[in-house]
């Protein structure tokens, strides 16, 4: 199989005059968890209909799997699981039947159908509930069960449209659990939207944020991280206004501003100002350096800053 399982080049879709998804370039290596993250109505649910061929393109086009989705878009989706809005799964069926349904839908032979029932429901920890109708069911196991579905037929690459929306804190870290365990195990590529961006962290090994339609940075989350440089905050005795200009003209007015309490400074320093060169200038200005830390930046941060940025037109 081709090293990328997405490749989009210039694509792009218009409603009316609105560009939902605008020149989207992207390339999401085959055999990992890939988070497309964005603000609501960046796009993201545009980009997975038309990566699955539901949606055509208004220009350039996208390869999922090695095939044009404005040509084959049949190769692509019997290919390819996905859960999007709804998970389609019917309420008064047992979940063993639901998936029998499904099963037989995708035309898997009996004994494989059975087979491979038995094993996603173990995976997912439901095995043991398989015979229950699923309308008293928890959110958490509907949606587990519908990602159950979704690789039923084995797909090399699975779509989720924030597969954890709606779910408590424990029925979504056991969700992520278990789809990083499913990644690993089923050897497939994940391709999800999330709002939420220690998922992000926790469960993708490459990330992307867009807004509106445009794409805005890729990468890992480590990478973003350290693209994006976090605070240094400076805490000292001793500060002057005079020193604090000589700051101001060495490294720049924007980088170097006081904090709340006297003698604390916050430095935003761009990726080629070290902070052991300011320490240094304070130190020989006569200023004792208490104390130096730099702010973990959390991908949240990376994502605000990237997005107001973007609104602001910077
Ligand atoms: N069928 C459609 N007709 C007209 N406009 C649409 C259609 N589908 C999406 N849009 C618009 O395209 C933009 C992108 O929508 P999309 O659903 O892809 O965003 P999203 O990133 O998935 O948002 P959310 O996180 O809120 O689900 C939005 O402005 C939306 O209103």
């Amino acid at each position: 199989m081709s090293l990328y399982a997405i490749r989009t080049e210039h694509l792009s879709r218009a409603f009316g005059t609105l560009r939902a998804v605008d020149d989207l370039n992207l390339e999401v290596p085959a055999g990992i968890i890939f988070g497309f993250l964005g603000p609501n109505g960046a796009g993201k649910t545009t980009t997975i209909r038309l990566l699955l061929g539901l949606l055509p393109p208004t220009t350039g086009t996208a390869f999922v799997l090695g095939y044009d989705v404005r040509t084959q878009a049949d190769a692509v989706r019997a290919r390819c699981g996905a859960l999007l809005e709804h998970t389609g799964l019917y309420e008064r069926l047992s979940a063993e039947d639901n998936l029998e349904f499904f099963g037989r839908v995708a035309r898997l032979p009996r004994a494989e159908r059975r087979a491979r029932i038995r094993q996603l429901l173990t995976d997912v920890g439901l095995w043991e509930r398989r015979a229950e109708p699923i309308a008293t069911w928890s959110r958490g196991m509907k949606q587990k069960l519908a990602i159950a579905r979704a690789l039923l037929h084995r797909p090399a690459l699975l779509f989720l449209d924030e597969p954890t929306a709606g779910l408590d804190a424990l029925a979504a870290a056991a969700l992520r659990e278990d789809l990083a365990a499913l990644a690993r195990q089923e050897g497939i590529t994940i391709f999800l939207t999330t709002h939420n961006l220690t998922e992000a962290e926790r469960l993708c090994q490459q990330v992307a944020v867009i807004r509106e339609g445009r794409l805005l940075a890729v990468g890992s989350p480590e990478a973003l991280r350290r693209q994006r440089q976090a605070p240094v905050h400076v805490v000292t005795t001793g500060l002057s206004p005079a020193v604090l200009e000589g700051l101001r003209a060495t490294f720049g007015a924007e980088v170097v501003q006081p904090g709340a309490a006297d003698g604390h400074l916050v430095l935003n320093l761009g990726p080629q100002q070290s902070a052991a060169a300011v320490v240094a200038y304070l130190v020989r200005q006569g200023v004792a350096v208490e104390e130096v830390r730099r702010e973990g930046a959390s991908l949240e941060t990376v994502f605000l800053n990237l997005v107001q940025e973007n609104e602001h037109g910077i």
